[in-house]
């Protein structure tokens, strides 16, 4: 049978653990594709079924006894659902099958691509898959149903006016939200640092709330850093707790200290975590003035707090006992996001919604208004 090369089959689900997977298989020929190794229990096989028919069945190659049972189910003239045992092995099995029967299998993000309306809505719709909680789902969600997309079509409509300034003004509003929708995706990056003991790897244990990290009453404990996932205020946050930033003869530990100076410059948010139990001294003071957009923490609040130096102002908490952590957590979300949009804020949540923006601004600010209309026409439509 020759089967020709534009039907696709599509794996939709993820490629977890589930219980079921659907592979979608659609185009001209995917009737034929299906028939090839679907054995229906009744009367109607894909290509005598109508949409809305769902069909059980075994699924099978020539060599094989009884094959798998499963169901099709036809939801379009030209498509049909495979839904078959959720396993990876599983669903590889009937891709093979359906690409030896002629179909192109595709990967999930070029199908949403290929079925959205627009590019935006089809980016929203792959994000998010990748949403970590349901607060940034929410606002991908309203990317989704439009609100990228009917601002775009608004600036657009704004250019082809000569409205130039207007469209300049809500480009660069549209640019400004770019920090916090990017990360509706990636997790927000917290570094715990400070001096060896302080009590950082206990902090990021009392923030998870599970011992992530190993606590040891010598300087020194952690070496590498210790990455855990969690979500404070709804935002998805990696957590990296360090190595105490100190000098060492110890080559391991220098090299943690490094990596631990690395990530505090790439982190969004970084704690400084100092042992209140402990005298100030002047490194602490160093510290808290290399970085003064750090939040500072007063660990060990449980001991008697020592008066000696001058102790900054900064939240006081007790990582053994848990005094103070549900404070330090609202801390770091607002601290992270101080005012979060408000539902249905057209908000940019892709490098290339940023780049493309950023491109159509320069674009204005050369009077090629031309060059920046067809950039948001780009960002639009599909082509
Ligand atoms: N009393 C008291 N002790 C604490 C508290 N937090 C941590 N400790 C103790 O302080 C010691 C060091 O704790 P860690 O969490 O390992 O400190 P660290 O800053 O990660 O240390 P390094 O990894 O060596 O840099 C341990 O003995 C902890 O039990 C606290 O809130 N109160
Ligand atoms: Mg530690």
């Amino acid at each position: 049978m020759n089967i020709a090369a534009d039907t696709i089959a599509v794996l939709v689900t993820p490629s977890g653990r589930s219980a079921i997977a659907t592979i979608v298989v659609v185009g001209p020929t995917a009737d034929a594709a299906v028939d090839r190794h679907f054995f229906p229990l009744g009367k109607t096989n894909a290509s005598t079924s109508s949409v809305g028919d769902i069909l059980v069945g075994h699924w099978r190659d020539s060599a094989e006894g009884q094959g798998e049972e499963l169901v099709v189910s036809r939801t379009g003239p030209e498509r049909l659902e495979v839904h078959c045992h959720g396993g990876v092995a599983a669903s590889r099995r009937i891709l093979n099958h359906l690409q030896a029967a002629g179909c192109r299998e595709i990967a999930w993000t070029e199908y949403a691509e290929r079925t959205e309306a627009a590019p935006t809505i089809a980016a929203a719709r792959i994000a998010l898959a990748r949403a970590r909680t349901s607060r940034t789902a929410a606002h991908l969600l309203d990317q989704y149903n439009g609100a990228l997309q009917s601002e775009l079509a608004s600036i657009a409509a704004l250019l082809d006016s000569q409205e130039t300034s207007d469209a300049q003004l809500r480009i660069t509003a549209l640019l400004a939200t770019a920090r916090f929708g990017l990360h509706l995706t990636r997790p927000w990056k917290v570094v715990i640092a400070g001096r060896p003991n302080v009590g950082k790897s206990s902090l990021i244990n009392a923030l998870v709330g599970y011992e992530r990290a190993i606590v040891f009453d010598q300087p020194g404990t952690t070496r590498d850093a210790v990455t855990a996932a969690a979500a404070f205020d709804g935002w998805p946050v990696e957590l990296a707790d360090t190595a105490g930033l100190r000098e060492s003869d110890d080559a391991i530990e220098r090299e943690g200290v490094s990596r631990a100076r690395q990530l505090q410059s790439e982190a969004d948010l970084i704690l400084l975590a100092f042992d209140a139990s402990a005298a100030w001294t002047d490194e602490d003071q160093q510290l808290v003035d290399a970085h003064p957009d750090a939040i500072i923490v007063h660990n060990k609040c449980d001991l008697p707090i020592s008066s000696s130096g001058h102790r900054p102002a900064g939240l006081k908490v007790s990582a053994q006992r848990g005094d103070g952590i549900a404070l330090l957590i609202e801390t770091i979300g607002h601290a992270l996001v101080p005012t979060p949009p408000t539902p249905e804020t057209p908000l940019l949540f892709t490098d290339e919604q940023v780049a493309a923006l950023r491109q159509a601004a320069r674009w204005i600010a050369e009077k090629n208004h031309p060059a920046a209309s067809a950039m948001l026409q780009a960002l639009l439509r599909s082509s």
